[in-house]
């Protein structure tokens, strides 16, 4: 009795410490973020100062040039007075001759001492004034030293404060980015830790480029060095997901963020990756792509495809079905046996089968949900233990605001179903995250054949895909929302379906198959045929009774 109370109050302690530990850092998060705020305000006050310092500067400057304005002119006005000085002189000169001249011959003697009396005058004066405006010259010119001196002193010593500040600058600004950048890598670490601490949902976001034909900004801002975040600053927003791309991302960095989770079909996981937004913002692209440049299908059937060729003493069986969930109905299923030859055929076959219109938002709007679906099971030839995991890969259709995109009869009711059936996506992840005893997957076809994938020990990646552009603003930030509702859902809850799909079973090879896989031999090597057989067939009658 004593043990067992020991034991319970052990489970609770344990229960209690891991319940404590997300918020933890969640707060430890919190504080790291309001501590970078301040550190943004800090570098937005020294911005300030050197505003101040460049326009103090700037004033200098101005008043130094109207000085020497002030200077030049003095000087001109000198030199004026100086040159008019000389000019009275020289009139003085003038007439004082001309009176001279006019006198009567015979009074030589007197004309003589006149003139001569009237030029000792007019020099002496002369001097004088050439004395006196020397003088004042001297002065001057002393004086605009003194300024000069005083101004390059005071220029020399303000550029030093300048410099001296703006070195300050660059050296606190570096320490704070330095910090700035060890705070990103620790919050992202805990933010790694927060991940795995709340389950096995993942949500990226990849934004839609603006097109060559779109005007206007986009609506994101991105952090240089954090790639967890996005901002709306139009809208005063910012979210926190696992990964956030660039819009300039390419297909092949897009897969290489999810290339490890397709390898962890092989070890016998459950996954299902789904591209969820807006119609047009991009789904169908990164989840097909083009022939030239494929997408996560046909990628990750590749790689499937790689890891398995040639893989010593193993013997690996996969399976894919498409399924297409179109007003509700699952409209079309392929199911392929595939092997070693053209697991590409998949990707294309669904491509060209899968139901399109036009709408006003995209020409090539994909109207239905489709899912490929492939199984791996992995056979050990030395020990017979048996793995069989599955992938799920989504292609949602678009979300629409059905006034904005205009669409009637028809085309209304497709938009209706698809809104509909992903309002019950966000119904079930609402439940898992509140821990609902009844989690609604059955209320829509493409919650009931995902279950399994969001629930239990599945690994799900949610890429987000949002137009870049102003217009869409509204759509982008409600996406980011499903987005971010997402991203705090614990997949591995206690109400949500167990999952079957890690099979680790003893079951010796050939035994213990069932269905399809029965049509599936093993060569005399224990490989799989080499061969490929495409089948496209109607959904299996179980399934479909379900589905009904
Ligand atoms: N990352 C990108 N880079 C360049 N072009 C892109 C990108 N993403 C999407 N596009 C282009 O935008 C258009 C619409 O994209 P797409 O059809 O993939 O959208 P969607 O979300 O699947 O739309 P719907 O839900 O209506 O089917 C296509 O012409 C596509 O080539």
């Amino acid at each position: 009795m004593e043990l067992g109370q020991e034991f319970e109050e052990r489970r609770l302690k344990r229960k209690r410490k891991a319940l404590t530990f997300p918020d933890k850092w969640e707060e430890k998060s919190k504080h790291l973020r309001y501590e970078l705020s301040t550190k943004e305000n800090t570098v937005k006050g020294l911005a300030a100062v050197v505003e101040d310092l460049q326009m103090e500067i700037s004033a200098l400057k101005e008043a130094k040039l109207r000085e020497e304005m002030n200077y030049k002119n003095e000087r001109d006005q000198l030199k004026l007075q100086y040159y008019r000085a000389k000019l009275d002189c020289s009139e003085a000169n003038i007439r004082c001759f001309e009176a001279l001249a006019s006198q009567p011959a015979p009074v030589v003697i007197v004309k003589q001492t006149a003139r001569k009396a009237c030029d000792a005058e007019s020099l002496k004066l002369l001097q004088e004034q050439m004395l006196e405006l020397k003088a004042e010259n001297l002065a001057l010119k002393q004086h605009v030293q003194l300024l000069q001196k005083s101004y390059a002193t005071q220029a020399e010593h303000t550029s030093m404060q300048v410099q001296e500040a703006i070195k300050e600058n660059a050296v606190t600004c570096s320490k704070l980015l330095e910090k700035y950048k060890r705070e990103i890598v620790k919050r992202k670490a805990l933010h790694d830790t927060l991940v795995e601490l709340r389950g096995n949902i993942r949500v990226y976001l990849r934004p839609k480029p603006l097109l060559a034909s779109e005007e206007g900004d986009s609506v994101f801002a991105h952090d240089p060095y954090d790639d967890t975040v996005i901002a709306v600053p139009s809208k005063g927003r910012s979210f926190l997901l696992e990964k956030v791309f660039t819009s300039k991302a390419s297909q092949a960095e897009v897969f290489g963020e999810v290339s490890a989770l397709i390898q962890s079909v092989l070890d016998g996981h459950n996954v299902c990756i789904f591209a969820y937004g807006q119609t047009g913002s991009g789904k169908t692209h990164t989840m097909e792509g083009t022939c030239e440049d494929p997408g996560v299908n046909q990628r990750a059937l590749g790689l499937l495809y790689e890891q398995t060729r040639g893989a010593d003493n193993m013997s690996y069986q996969m399976e894919a079905s498409m399924m297409e969930i179109y007003n509700e109905t699952i409209s079309y299923t392929v199911v392929m046996i595939f092997f070693y030859d053209h697991p590409n055929q998949i990707s294309r076959a669904a491509r060209e089968n899968r139901v399109t219109a036009s709408t006003s938002m995209n020409e090539r709007s994909s109207r239905s949900h489709c899912i490929l679906c492939v199984t791996v099971e992995e056979t050990n030839l030395v020990t017979g233990t048996r793995t069989k995991g599955r992938l799920n890969l989504v292609d949602l259709a678009g979300s629409e605001r059905v006034s904005k995109s205009q669409v009637e009869g028809a085309r209304l009711k497709e938009a209706q179903n698809i809104n509909r059936s992903l309002s019950c996506l966000g119904d079930v992840i609402n439940a898992l995250k509140n821990h609902h005893t009844h989690v609604p997957y059955r209320n829509s076809k493409l919650t009931y054949l995902l279950q399994e994938s969001l629930g239990g020990d599945s690994k799900a990646l949610m890429i987000l895909q949002a137009s870049s552009h102003p217009d869409n603003i509204n759509e982008t930030l409600s996406t980011l929302a499903f987005g971010q509702r997402v991203f705090s859902v614990e997949l591995n809850s206690k109400n949500t379906p167990s999952s079957a799909r890690r099979q680790q079973s003893e079951t010796p090879t050939g035994q213990g198959t069932s269905g399809p896989r029965k049509m599936l031999a093993l060569n005399d090597n224990g490989k799989t045929p080499t061969s490929s057989l495409v089948k496209a067939t109607s959904v299996p009658s179980r399934l479909n009774a379900k589905l009904k």
